[in-house]
């Protein structure tokens, strides 16, 4: 389980991460959606231990990533966004001298997560793509089985195939009770998998809910058109949140059910009725105030 407590990371300048605070729980896979620079990295980096706090706490299983980080690496899976890779290794010498560090005796489960990612472990490293040292990023960071796994724009340098395969994995793992942080700045990657999404912009925390809750809260559009123009201008008195009227047309947004629109649209004469749904991408703009920006 990670657990984090009013966490900030002030690098000056309004930059960082503020007052943060989240839980995920095991069997979870937990998405934490901003743009780039939101803070994402350096909520990771922070449950490495790789940095100190300026204030507020993380533990994960208890433990504080900030004075115990070398025992939480036993059990914590990292998948970075850019990896940096030894030129002159082949994939092998490499996920062998990972293995050693972390002290894992079989490179086995190494080797059937490289296998399921199609990785030729015998290329030299130099001479892998930036997608094949991405596979082989993946394959580092499962390898020893962990409890907690901590992905950075996992799917980044993937192609839809290889997607979908780390998809898989991950739900596999999720299924296993593993604890797992998912940080990405696409919408759709965060609603095909996570459970729980804390939207984060400029370091701050602005909306934790689940998948359901967000798709709960959406609104859906309805383009109804008219036998008169009388008939539209007359309906969009009837208190409905109007988003166009034009001529005979009227598009209005409505959230939940939209048989209260059913109802009033009964003493009219009407033509045409289109729904338009709201996409996951308007619910976000929503939690932004418009602005994606960082
Ligand atoms: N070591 C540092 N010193 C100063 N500023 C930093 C440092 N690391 C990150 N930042 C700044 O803090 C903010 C958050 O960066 P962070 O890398 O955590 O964002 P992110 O959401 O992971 O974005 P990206 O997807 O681009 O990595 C950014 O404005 C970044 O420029």
């Amino acid at each position: 389980m990670i657990r984090v407590k009013n966490l900030t990371k002030d690098y000056g300048g309004r930059k960082g991460i503020f007052d943060l605070s989240f839980e995920v729980e095991n069997g979870e896979v937990f998405g934490l959606l901003g743009p780039e620079g939101a803070g994402k990295t350096t909520v990771i980096s922070q449950l490495l231990g790789f940095a100190s706090a300026s204030r507020g706490r993380c533990f994960i299983n208890g433990k504080s990533c900030h004075t115990r980080s070398a025992e939480i690496m036993e059990f914590t899976g990292y998948l970075p966004e850019e990896i940096s890779l030894p030129e002159d290794m082949t994939g092998l010498a490499f996920v062998r001298f990972m293995a050693e560090i972390k002290g894992i005796k079989s490179i086995e489960r190494a080797q059937q997560v490289a296998e399921r990612f199609e990785l030729d472990l015998d290329e030299r490293i130099r001479k892998m793509s930036r997608r094949t040292r991405k596979k082989v990023g993946i394959v580092c960071a499962f390898m020893h089985d962990p409890a907690v796994i901590l992905l950075d724009e996992p799917m980044g340098g993937l192609d839809a195939l290889m997607q979908g395969r780390l998809n898989d994995l991950i739900l596999e793992e999720k299924g296993k009770g593993k604890t797992i942080l998912f940080a990405s700045h696409t919408f759709e990657e965060v609603e095909r998998i996570c459970d729980r999404v804390g939207m984060i912009k400029k370091g701050l925390m602005v909306n934790v809910d689940d998948i359901a809750g967000i798709r709960a809260a959406k609104k859906k559009s309805y383009i109804v058109s008219f036998a008169t123009d009388e008939d539209a201008q007359r309906f969009a008195r009837e208190g409905f949140e109007v988003i166009s009227l034009s001529g005979r047309q009227i598009t209005v947004s409505l959230k939940g059910e939209m048989m209260p629109l059913v109802k009033a649209l009964g003493s009219y004469q009407v033509v045409g009725l289109e729904t338009v749904a709201q996409s996951l991408e308007d619910v976000f703009i929503h939690f932004y105030g418009g602005d994606t920006r960082v």
